[in-house]
C-alpha cells in the first residue's frame, strides 16, 4: 500500500468531469481504438460507393468491359476487407484500453479504501464497496470496449455517405438528409426531460431495492409476530410507485420515439428515396442513373441514428459509474505521517477527546481518560453513549475532532497503521472471517506464526477441539466447507488477538447471542486474553467487569463517572443504578444463570 501514490485522489484531478478522470491513462490507447474504427467505418461505406460507380457503368449505355470494372470491383472487395480488419484492430485496442482501466480502477479503488477511516468503511458496508470495485467498474466496460467505438461508427459512416451523396447530386442528397433530420427532431423530443426522468428512474430502483433488502432481513422479526403479510407493504408500495413512474414516461414518449425509429429505418428511408427520387427524375431535375447511389447509400445516412437511444443509455450508465468511483476515490482518507514515531510501552492516554461523526454533534466531548499499563478498564453506560466511539478512536477507526489519543506516549496519528496494530489489537462483536483456512484466519494478525503457535492460540481461545472437529481441521476453508456460530467466530477471533500478542487489546464484550456453555468457553478465552495486557472492554453487562481495575462510565459522549466497582456503588450514582437495574446485588448476579467468570478473574496483571 506504501508503494502506491500519496494518494489516489491526487491523481484523480477533481476538476474534470468524472468520465474523464477514471479514463485517465487510457485515453491515448482509446484515441488509437477509435481512430482505427473511424477507418474501418469510412472504409466500409467505400464498397457502398464502389458498387454504385460499377452500377452507374453498367447502366451508363455504352458496353462495359473488364478494364473498367475489375479495378472497382478489386476496390470494394479491398475496402471491405479493410474494414474488417480495421474494426477488430479497434476491438482489440479498445479491449485493452479497458482491461487497463478496470485494472487501474480496482487497484486504486482497493488502495483507497485501504487507506479510507475504518470506521467509514464499515459504515459504507461491504455492498456500497462491492458495487462500486465489481459492478460500476464492469459498468465502464461496456462503454469503453462497446459504445465508444459503436458511436464512432454511428457518426463518420453515414457522414463519408452524406460527403458522396453531395458530390453526386445536391438534390437528392437533401432529399436523403430529411429522415435523419426528423428521426432527429422526434427523438429529442421523446428525450426530453430524459434527464429527471432518469434522476427518478435511478432514485426509484434505489427505492425498490432498499425496500427489499430491508424486507428480506427483516423478514423473520415480522414474521415471528405475526405481520409476515404486512411485512412486504413497503417493497409492494415502492414497485407499485415504480411501475405508476415508468408507465407514464414510457406513454408520454411511446409515440415520439416510435415515430424516429420509424422514419430512419432503412425501409422507410428506401420507400421515401425512390418516390421522391422518381419524381426529380420525372421533372428531369435528375438524371435517371444519379438514383443508384441514393437507393444503395441513402439509407446509410440515417439508419444509424435507430442505434442512438440504446448507445445513450449506455453513456448514461456508464456517466452515473464513473461519478460513483470518483465519489468513493474522492472520499478522505487517514493521513499516514510523514516521520512515524514507535509507541514506547502500553499506556493509552486520551485528553480532552471529542469527536463528531457529522461535523456538527459531538457523540465523545472532552474525555480525559488513563489507561496504564496492564490494567483492564471498563466502558460503560447506556446505548448510544459512546462506547463503541471511544474504543474505535483508540483503534483509529476514526480521527478525533479534538484532543489527543496517544499510545506508549505517541500521538496514534503520528503512528504508522501497521506499527499502531502491532500495538493495538481488538475483538469486536462483529467477527469478519475470511474465506480462508482457519489457520489463516487465526495467523492473520501474525504471518509468520508456526502451526505449533496457531494451535496453542487456539487451545488458549477454548476453540481447539472444534477446529479438530472440522473436515480438514485447521485447513478447514471457511465460508465454503464450514460456516461457524457466533459463539465459535468469536473464540476465533480472540485466538488471533491472543496470536497476535498486541499488549493492548480492545474487547467489545459481546456474548449475548452465546448459548450458556459458549458463553462459559468464551469467558475463559477472554480471561486468558486479558492476563497481562491493557485492556479497554466495552461491557453490557456490568456482572462481567465488576473486578475491573477501573470502570468509566459514558453518558450522552461524557465520562458520568468512574472508579472501581465498590466505590462507584458506594456512591450511589449513575452506575449503581445501572447495577441494581440489572437485577445484580453488591455480590454479584441475582438473576443471570450465565457464567461468573469475568474478565480479570484468571488475569495476572503486568
Ligand atoms: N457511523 C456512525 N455515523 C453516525 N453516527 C453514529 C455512527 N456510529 C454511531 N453513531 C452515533 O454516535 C452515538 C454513539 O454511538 P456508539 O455506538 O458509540 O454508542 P454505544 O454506547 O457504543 O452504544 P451501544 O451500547 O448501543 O453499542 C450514537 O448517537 C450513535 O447514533
Amino acid at each position: 500500500m506504501s508503494e502506491r501514490p500519496a494518494t489516489a485522489t491526487a491523481s484523480y484531478p477533481p476538476d474534470r468531469p468524472p468520465l474523464r478522470r477514471v479514463l485517465r491513462g487510457v485515453r491515448r490507447t482509446l484515441a488509437v481504438a477509435i481512430a482505427l474504427q473511424a477507418a474501418g467505418a469510412l472504409a466500409g461505406v467505400v464498397p457502398f460507393i464502389a458498387v454504385t460507380l460499377i452500377a452507374e457503368r453498367l447502366s451508363g449505355g455504352t458496353a462495359p468491359t473488364g478494364g473498367r470494372l475489375w479495378p472497382l470491383v478489386s476496390l470494394a472487395c479491398a475496402a471491405g476487407l479493410a474494414a474488417l480488419i480495421l474494426g477488430f484492430c479497434a476491438g482489440v485496442v479498445g479491449h485493452l484500453a479497458d482491461n487497463r482501466m478496470q485494472l487501474r480502477l480496482r487497484l486504486d479503488l482497493a488502495g483507497h479504501i485501504g487507506r479510507m477511516p475504518l470506521g467509514r468503511i464499515s459504515a459504507a458496508g461491504s455492498g456500497e464497496l462491492k458495487s462500486a470495485i465489481q459492478d460500476d467498474v464492469s459498468a465502464l466496460h461496456s462503454l469503453v470496449a462497446h459504445t465508444l467505438l459503436d458511436v464512432t461508427t454511428l457518426l463518420t459512416a453515414p457522414a463519408l455517405a452524406l460527403v458522396y451523396l453531395f458530390t453526386v447530386d445536391w438534390r437528392p442528397a437533401l432529399l436523403s438528409v430529411l429522415p435523419l433530420a426528423a428521426g432527429v427532431y422526434l427523438f429529442s423530443r421523446a428525450m426530453a426531460g430524459a434527464k429527471a426522468n432518469m434522476a427518478e428512474y435511478g432514485a426509484a430502483q434505489g427505492r425498490i431495492s432498499s425496500a427489499a433488502v430491508e424486507f428480506a432481513n427483516g423478514i423473520a422479526v415480522v414474521k415471528s409476530f405475526g405481520r409476515g403479510r404486512s411485512a412486504h407493504g413497503r417493497f409492494l408500495a415502492a414497485t407499485d410507485a415504480f411501475a405508476e413512474f415508468f408507465t407514464g414516461w414510457v406513454r408520454a414518449t411511446l409515440i415520439p420515439s416510435t415515430a424516429a425509429l420509424l422514419v430512419v429505418a432503412p425501409v422507410v428511408v428506401l420507400l421515401v428515396l425512390v418516390t421522391a427520387g422518381v419524381a426529380l427524375v420525372a421533372a428531369g431535375w435528375t438524371p435517371a442513373a444519379d438514383l443508384v447511389p441514393f437507393v444503395l447509400l441513402g439509407p446509410l445516412v440515417s439508419a444509424p441514428m435507430g442505434l442512438v437511444g440504446a448507445r445513450m443509455q449506455q453513456i448514461r450508465t456508464g456517466q452515473a459509474a464513473a461519478a460513483r468511483i470518483t465519489a468513493l476515490l474522492d472520499a478522505p482518507v487517514l493521513p499516514e505521517p510523514a516521520d512515524p514515531v514507535a509507541p514506547a510501552d502500553a499506556r493509552v492516554s486520551m485528553r480532552g477527546v471529542s469527536f463528531s461523526y457529522d461535523g456538527r454533534t459531538d457523540v465523545l466531548k472532552d474525555i480525559d481518560l488513563d489507561l496504564e499499563p496492564g490494567t483492564v478498564t471498563a466502558l460503560v453506560g447506556p446505548s448510544g453513549s459512546g462506547k463503541s466511539t471511544l474504543a474505535a478512536l483508540l483503534l483509529r477507526f476514526h480521527d478525533v475532532t479534538a484532543g489527543t489519543v496517544t499510545v506508549g506516549g505517541a500521538d496514534v496519528r503520528e503512528i504508522a497503521a501497521a506499527e499502531l496494530y502491532r500495538h493495538v489489537g481488538f475483538v469486536l462483536q462483529d467477527v469478519r472471517l475470511l474465506r480462508t483456512t482457519v489457520a489463516d484466519n487465526i495467523r492473520l494478525g501474525r504471518p509468520e506464526a508456526t502451526d505449533a503457535e496457531v494451535e496453542r492460540a487456539a487451545r488458549a481461545a477454548q476453540i481447539h477441539d472444534r477446529i479438530t472437529a472440522l473436515p480438514d481441521g485447521y485447513a478447514t476453508v471457511l465460508g465454503a466447507d464450514v460456516t461457524l456460530s457466533g459463539g465459535e467466530a468469536q473464540r476465533l477471533s480472540i485466538a488471533r488477538a491472543l496470536l497476535a500478542d498486541t499488549p493492548i487489546v480492545v474487547l467489545d464484550e459481546a456474548t449475548a447471542f452465546a448459548d450458556p456453555r459458549s458463553e462459559s468457553l468464551i469467558q475463559d478465552a477472554l480471561s486468558t486474553l486479558a492476563a497481562g495486557r491493557t485492556l479497554l472492554v466495552i461491557a453490557h453487562r456490568l456482572s462481567t467487569v465488576r473486578s475491573a481495575d477501573r470502570i468509566v462510565v459514558l453518558d450522552g459522549g461524557r465520562i458520568a463517572e468512574q472508579g472501581r466497582h465498590e466505590e462507584l456503588l458506594a456512591a450511589t450514582g449513575r452506575y449503581a443504578r445501572m447495577w441494581h437495574a440489572q437485577g445484580l446485588d453488591a455480590a454479584g448476579p441475582l438473576t443471570t444463570t450465565t457464567s461468573s467468570t469475568d474478565l480479570s478473574a484468571k488475569g495476572t496483571h503486568r
